[in-house]
């Protein structure tokens, strides 16, 4: 049993992924713990029902998850993707593996996982969870934080260390920038998402549910993971001004079945049409500052610090990473709040922000993309080399989604790699087109 802390008072703002992990770890550490959460009760209320919006959960997010011992449920709940299965134009789909047998990522739902880390903190004797609670400001010196109760009353409410866990958009974030030098900085990405649901067909899923389901378009993107419902919750990416311009019931089948012509079936004119015109448009974001604590009284992590495009599938599992990594340092630091606070800022930030770039990376990456053949092209050169050199070719996002190696030496062991990839590539790709060259002169010479 950790040694009895003198019961500090912890506020933790934000009861979503990160802060009800992190209710879990300083509960257990026994600290008094509240969670001031602006939603109401999702263990309750069906206000955020209906979507099974899901997420790719990966090494980073398990282990944070595995330290205490909440891993069962997710490995019992998600569902394994062992590859992507990449979908071409003509309809042709081809499977490629994350890496060896049991390498898999898991997809899981979002308010599952939300309502299992709030029960696992709500079960701790000495933690305690208030619901429609919005924080409106904070007095950093007094750690006070007055909120706005049930969209009414303001409370005032007095803690020893204010954890900022609001995702994002985070006012604890916002105070602290409006009275200390913090560096920020935040962008915006041209591209918007809607999430689109893939109903069961027969009472079975409409397609194979092991893999993470991509349909890479260049400018577009759709990719698709599979729910415990059988049904698939599809994330449609494109830019917002292609958004704004499909308008009509016609404008929706017409660009899918020229985009996406092996969808239109999967979903069904009828409710493609529906889940189209239903929902709403999200934009993403990318969020870098610096440092992520003041003194020994506050410190946020999670979206509050580093919110990411999602392009690597790292925005949740960064953020319980950061769970984890800060408790290491309370560990390592005796629970001396300040010494933990300035080492998690001091060596997470360049991990933090190097997950954005790579992330960002990714995104453009994605869009210059000639086809879903050169994404495949690349994934097999990836795969090909690994298999050809395991120990010293150890392609980036098995690194990134496979290990827990920090994400600022991803990039230092990768770099090499990389001028690797992009020529053998290339190569692959000039070999095919004039291997294909030759081939249809052959073709023209027989058939004259
Ligand atoms: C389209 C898309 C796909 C994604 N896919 C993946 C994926 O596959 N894998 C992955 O790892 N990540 C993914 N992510 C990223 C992931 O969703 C986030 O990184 C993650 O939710 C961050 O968790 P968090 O707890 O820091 O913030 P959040 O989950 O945003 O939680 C913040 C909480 O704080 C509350 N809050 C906000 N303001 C206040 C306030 N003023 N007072 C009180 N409470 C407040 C909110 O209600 C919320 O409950 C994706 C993101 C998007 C947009
Ligand atoms: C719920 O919404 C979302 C949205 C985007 C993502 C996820 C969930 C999960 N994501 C993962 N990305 C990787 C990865 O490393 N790369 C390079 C990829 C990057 C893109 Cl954009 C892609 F489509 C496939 C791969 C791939 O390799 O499978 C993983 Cl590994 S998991 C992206």
């Amino acid at each position: 049993m950790k040694e009895e802390v003198t019961a500090k008072r912890v506020a933790i703002v934000g009861g979503g992924l990160a802060g009800a992990l992190n209710a879990v770890y300083l509960g257990s550490r026994g600290y008094k713990v509240d969670i001031y959460e602006s939603k109401e009760d999702i263990r309750v209320s069906d206000k955020y029902k209906g979507r099974s919006i899901n997420l790719a959960l990966s090494a980073r997010g398990l282990a944070a998850l595995e330290k205490v011992g909440l891993d069962q449920m997710v490995k019992e709940t998600g569902i394994p993707m062992p590859g992507r299965i990449i979908h071409n134009l003509d309809g042709k789909t081809s499977f490629i593996p994350y890496g060896k047998k049991g390498q898999h990522l898991f997809s899981i739902s979002r308010s599952t996982l939300n309502k299992d880390l709030l029960t696992a903190a709500d079960n701790l004797p000495n933690v305690d969870i208030h619901c429609e609670h919005k924080l409106i400001a904070m007095d950093i010196e007094s750690t006070k934080l007055n909120f706005q109760v049930h969209g009414k009353v303001e409370k005032q409410v007095e803690a020893d260390v204010i954890f900022g866990n609001d995702g994002a958009h985070s006012v604890v974030r916002k105070e602290i920038l409006k009275k200390t030098r913090l560096d920020y900085s935040q962008q915006y990405i041209p591209h918007g998402y809607k999430e689109l649901a893939m109903l069961p067909k027969n009472g079975e899923y409409a397609m194979d549910p092991k893999g993470l389901h991509i349909w890479p378009r260049q400018t577009f993107m759709m990719i698709a993971l599979p729910n415990q419902d059988k049904s698939f919750t599809c994330t449609l990416f494109m830019p917002f001004e292609v958004f704004d311009r499909i308008k009509t019931k016609d404008d929706v089948i017409a660009f899918f079945k020229k985009e996406f012509p092996d969808s239109v079936s999967l979903y069904g004119e009828e409710h493609l049409i529906n889940e189209y015109m239903t929902n709403v448009v999200g934009s993403m974001i990318s969020i870098k500052c610096d440092p992520y604590h003041l003194q020994d009284k506050v410190i946020f992590f999670g979206d509050a610090a580093h919110a990411m495009v999602p392009f690597y599938g790292q925005g949740m599992n960064s953020a319980l990473e950061d769970v984890r990594i800060f408790n290491g340092f309370l560990d390592e630091f005796h629970d001396n709040m300040g010494l933990a606070m300035q080492a998690f800022s001091k060596s997470r930030n360049v991990d933090a922000q190097t997950i954005c770039d790579l992330s960002m990376q990714n995104y453009i990456e994605m869009r210059s993309l000639v086809s879903s053949k050169s994404f495949l092209i690349k994934k097999h050169v990836d795969n090909f080399l690994h298999w050809l050199m395991p120990r010293t070719f150890i392609p980036k996002y098995t690194m990134v989604s496979f290990t827990l190696t920090p994400y600022h030496q991803v990039v230092a062991r990768t770099h090499w790699q990389d001028k690797i990839i992009d020529r053998v590539t290339k190569i692959f790709g000039l070999l095919s087109v004039s291997l294909g060259v030759i081939l249809a002169q052959k073709i023209y010479q027989r058939c004259r």
